[in-house]
């Protein structure tokens, strides 16, 4: 029978099915954080456990570490309870052990959707859990991954499997070429605009057609990383040709030679790839729901709301809740307003912000941070004065340092942004970057959640991009104008 790329990922790993549809599914890669780990190691102590599989372990501490003061080292952490959250993580990961662990300081530490897949922890047809929401990040590379729970992490450590249920398959499809200046992130929120933020509840998406065929590596990862957003804990883009380039020579990854750190290849390498070939949707397979998007409809895209589904493209203007009929919806529109300090018709343009943040796991990778500092480049002039903070932050340390490779610090820091260390930083209030309460801020990140970015902190996700032309004008422009 003709199977999605999830039903092949999905049958490969099954061990046991119930009959009410639970299954036991044998998990290939465990990524760790600092985060959602304690209670897990804990657990295992206290049961007298071992981890299953210890080359199954890639970790690194991303949510707390600080983004300045690293010549400090660890007394560069302020905050008591972040250091405990790095220290902690690190006397597990000596006493439990991994396959690679990236410290706080070390040069490859990072987020770890970021150096999951630049150290070819990631790799196609592989089933990869995280104790974090965004691990659906990973599904770019045909690899069924997603986030789990606390306990589930401590489950997975203990036995290599998940229980889980499937779900139903989606497909949304993107036909057709990207205009100038419009990237993943505008797919991506375009299509969270369009189903909205449970539109994707229940379902493992696919992201497929002519676009999303055309994007990078890093642009399906952004597209992936977001699917959670629209409510499905699992997003994924069938394996090409850029896949396998991708993974090619990263240190984890078969055909690679620790000894001269070369890409040498062999008959390891070769039999991957022949499998991972074979991840894609049948031809003729069926999906329980099939979405479609045009290329050429999709403009940059603004959020104005406190969910990623209140966006709308750059060229628009905030929506007015009293021409809403549902009550609901209209409810909900005032209070987004109102959190925001937004009114109603304002074109989204003419919003001014306070601070600009270019990072996260969806948006801070190579390209991204190429993509921001060509827009810098481009525009030739500073922050502007309006816009107290502008900062970039690397996605990890492999990023930092390729772009450093390439000049775009220094780009960046002539122009007055602020050139960090890699972390999480401003995506989310757990670490020393944080917006002050009625701050608005233009952001790369994924959640626009109130508070997310600091208590009554106000967020507008944007691409790079996007970003990058706000912090130089002071308010969001559309920059398909010098794209
Ligand atoms: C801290 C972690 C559990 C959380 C997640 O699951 O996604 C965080 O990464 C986030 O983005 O909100
Ligand atoms: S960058 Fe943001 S979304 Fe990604 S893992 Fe860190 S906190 Fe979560």
């Amino acid at each position: 029978m003709a199977r999605t790329l999830y039903d092949k990922i999905w049958d490969e790993h099954v061990v046991h099915t119930e009959e009410d549809g639970t299954a036991v599914l044998y998990i290939d890669r465990h990524l760790v954080h600092e985060v959602t780990s304690p209670q897990a190691f804990e657990g295992l102590r206290e049961a007298g456990r071992k981890v299953w599989r210890i080359s199954s372990i890639v970790a690194t501490a991303d949510h707390n570490t600080p983004t300045t003061g690293w010549e400090q080292g660890y007394d560069g952490i302020t905050d008591p309870i972040s250091k405990e959250q790095i220290t902690t993580l690190d006397s597990n990961i000596k006493e439990f052990g991994s396959a690679a662990y990236f410290p706080f300081l070390h040069k490859r530490q990072g987020i770890v959707h970021v150096i999951g897949p630049e150290t070819g922890a990631t790799l196609p047809g592989m089933t990869v859990v995280c104790g974090d929401s965004h691990t659906s990040t990973h599904g770019a590379f045909g690899a069924l991954a997603h986030g789990i729970g606390t306990s589930e992490v401590e489950h997975v450590m203990a036995t290599q499997t998940l229980l889980a249920k499937k779900a139903k398959n989606l497909l949304i499809k993107v036909e057709g070429q990207l205009g100038k200046g419009v990237t993943a992130k505008d797919v991506v929120l375009a299509i969270i605009g369009k189903i909205g933020t449970a539109g994707g509840t229940g379902y493992t998406i696919e992201f497929a057609g002519s676009a999303i065929r055309s994007l990078s590596m890093e642009g399906r990862m952004t597209m992936c990383n977001m699917a959670i957003e629209a409510g499905a804990r699992a997003g994924l883009v069938a394996v090409d040709e850029k896949t396998i380039e991708y993974v090619k020579g990263k240190p984890l990854s078969p055909g690679y030679d620790p000894q001269t750190g070369r890409f040498v290849g062999g008959a390891e390498w070769d039999q991957a790839v022949a499998y991972w070939k074979t991840l894609h949707s049948d031809a003729d397979a069926q999906f329980d729901a099939v979405v479609e998007l045009k290329a050429e409809d999709i403009v940059p895209q603004v959020t104005w709301g406190t969910s990623p589904e209140m966006v709308l493209g750059v060229d628009a203007s905030v929506p007015d809740p009293d021409k809403e009929k549902d009550a609901n919806k209209r409810g909900a529109i005032e209070r987004a307003l109102t959190y925001m300090g937004l009114q109603p018709g304002k074109p989204l343009n003419d919003i001014f912000v306070d601070k600009v943040f270019i990072g996260s796991c969806t948006n801070s990778r190579i390209e991204d941070m190429r993509e921001a500092a060509a827009v810098v480049k481009k525009l030739g002039q500073k922050v502007a004065k309006n816009v107290k903070l502008a900062m970039v932050v690397p996605g990890s340390g492999v990023v930092k340092e390729q772009a450093e490779r390439e000049g775009l610090d220094q780009i960046f820091k002539a122009a007055g942004f602020e050139w960090r260390e890699p972390g999480c930083s401003m995506c989310l209030a757990m670490n020393a970057d944080r917006l002050e309460p009625g701050e608005r801020c233009a952001s790369t990140s994924n959640r626009n959640f109130e508070g997310r970015q600091g208590a009554g902190g106000r967020t507008h996700l944007v691409s790079p991009a996007m970003a990058a032309a706000a912090a130089v004008h002071g308010h969001f422009v559309d920059v398909r104008q010098f794209a």
